[in-house]
């Protein structure tokens, strides 16, 4: 196809109608995605409930195709509306223009991480009802607040609420991920995501002197531990065949802050780490191991928990599990290749999971650089399109399972 083909096709309009609806944190509007919502639903001629399960700055939006056999558990096609900030500055585009290139690139905060999905699942529900195409299970697609922040304001409260519990839901596909290579990446589970601020104390006095028992020997001691955990990790993932997976734990100093002075020892020195935890480790042990570490550093060390998830179990994938057999012998129908890996962030399935949904995380990209929350994020128009036929052939198998 050529530039001015991409420009009038129907569905890259819609896409790029909402790329530049500006949902970026912090304090993100809503109304500009509720209301595009809305209007896509209509012209789907389909129902849309509006619920805000948490706040009313926070709204989930369920798009609703009701199936001839309502009484069996739901499919759930989930994205979120929310997108990270952008660094203009560093962008070759507007993050919010949806400039289409040449090459059909269309540059846009959120054209990966993730409004790609939300309309390519209209997109290909569009294409099943133009072939008269009637689901046996209900489908919602939910559109969420907040995922970018950690979904608390969002999925977390949502799948608490009766109205998601009256979703009976059964199947969720959510976002995944690009992969550079012709392989889709699947999502099939995820890591435990803490994040600790380490909150030490220490002898204060005149920086001239070397005094016993500071904030910064004692910081030391338990950064070197949790940074010397890091380094066995990234040496195991020197032996994995796919070094994007979150095989391993990922350990990340990502605020340090403290002092008050150049020429006074700081009372108070804090840090905070993102760790996100293997599935295959024990989450007891590990907290005690922390906690053990900063015993060992010495008194005046408090440990606050800004993030501390539950354990999330991973979606089976076997023949125990008649979705993933629907989802994979979809994709092999289509002479589709796919990489099941644990997703190395975190989405909102990890909310979905314990409550026995079966959730894959799945974003129809491959051959593309992986750029969720990067400058220039963009995608390919062909892909984007190709995307919507693969979601038209997978949602009939889901949905006839
Ligand atoms: C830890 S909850 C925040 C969720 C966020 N998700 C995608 O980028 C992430 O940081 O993984
Ligand atoms: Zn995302
Ligand atoms: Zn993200």
């Amino acid at each position: 196809m050529s530039k001015a083909e991409w420009e009038n096709n129907e569905e890259i309009k819609i896409f790029r109608e909402y790329l530049r609806i500006p949902s970026v944190h912090p304090n993100v509007d809503y109304t500009g995605c509720v209301e595009f919502i809305k209007r896509q639903a209509a012209s789907l001629d389909l129902p849309v409930d509006v619920e805000y399960p948490v706040n009313d700055a926070n709204p989930v939006v369920i798009v609703k195709w009701l199936g001839t056999q309502p009484e069996l558990p739901s499919i759930i096609l989930n994205s979120h509306m929310d997108v990270v900030p952008v660094f203009p500055e560093h962008w070759t585009h507007d993050p919010f223009s949806a400039d289409l290139d040449d090459e059909g690139r269309i540059y846009a905060r959120g054209t990966q991480d993730t409004k790609g999905i939300g309309t390519q699942y209209l997109g290909a529900i569009r294409a099943l009802k133009a072939q008269g195409y009637q689901p046996k299970r209900s489908i919602y697609v939910t559109f969420v607040p907040d995922e970018e922040l950690g979904g608390i304001l969002g999925m977390q409260g949502f799948v608490k609420g009766q109205y998601f519990k009256a979703l009976n839901a059964g199947f969720c596909l959510d976002e995944g991920c690009s992969n550079i290579d012709d392989s889709y990446f699947i999502f099939y589970a995820e890591r435990t995501a803490w994040q600790i601020r380490f909150k030490v104390s220490g002898t204060t006095g005149h920086g001239s002197q070397l005094l016993p028992n500071t904030a910064a020997e004692k910081l030391h001691y338990v950064m070197t531990k949790l940074l010397e955990y890091r380094t066995s990790q990234m040496e195991r993932i020197k032996g994995l065949s796919n070094k994007f997976s979150g095989e391993v734990t990922s350990v990340n100093l990502t605020i340090l802050s403290g002092g008050v002075q150049n020429n006074v020892l700081p009372p108070l020195l804090e840090a905070v780490f993102d760790i996100r935890i293997a599935i295959d480790v024990d989450l007891v042990a590990f907290e005690q191991q922390i906690r053990d570490w900063c015993a060992e550093a010495g008194s005046g060390i408090e440990i606050e928990f800004e993030r501390k998830d539950e354990f999330s179990p991973a979606t089976k994938l076997d023949a125990s599990n008649p979705f993933w057999t629907a989802f994979q012998n979809s994709l092999n129908e289509q002479n589709l290749k796919c990489t099941p890996i644990v997703c190395p962030g975190c989405t909102d399935s990890r909310f979905l999971r314990p409550l026995g949904v079966s959730a894959l995380g799945f974003s129809p990209m491959k051959n593309m650089p992986i750029l969720p929350h990067a400058h220039d994020e963009y995608t390919r128009a062909d892909i984007y399109l190709h995307g919507i036929e693969v979601y038209t052939k997978i949602i009939p198998a889901i949905a006839s399972v």
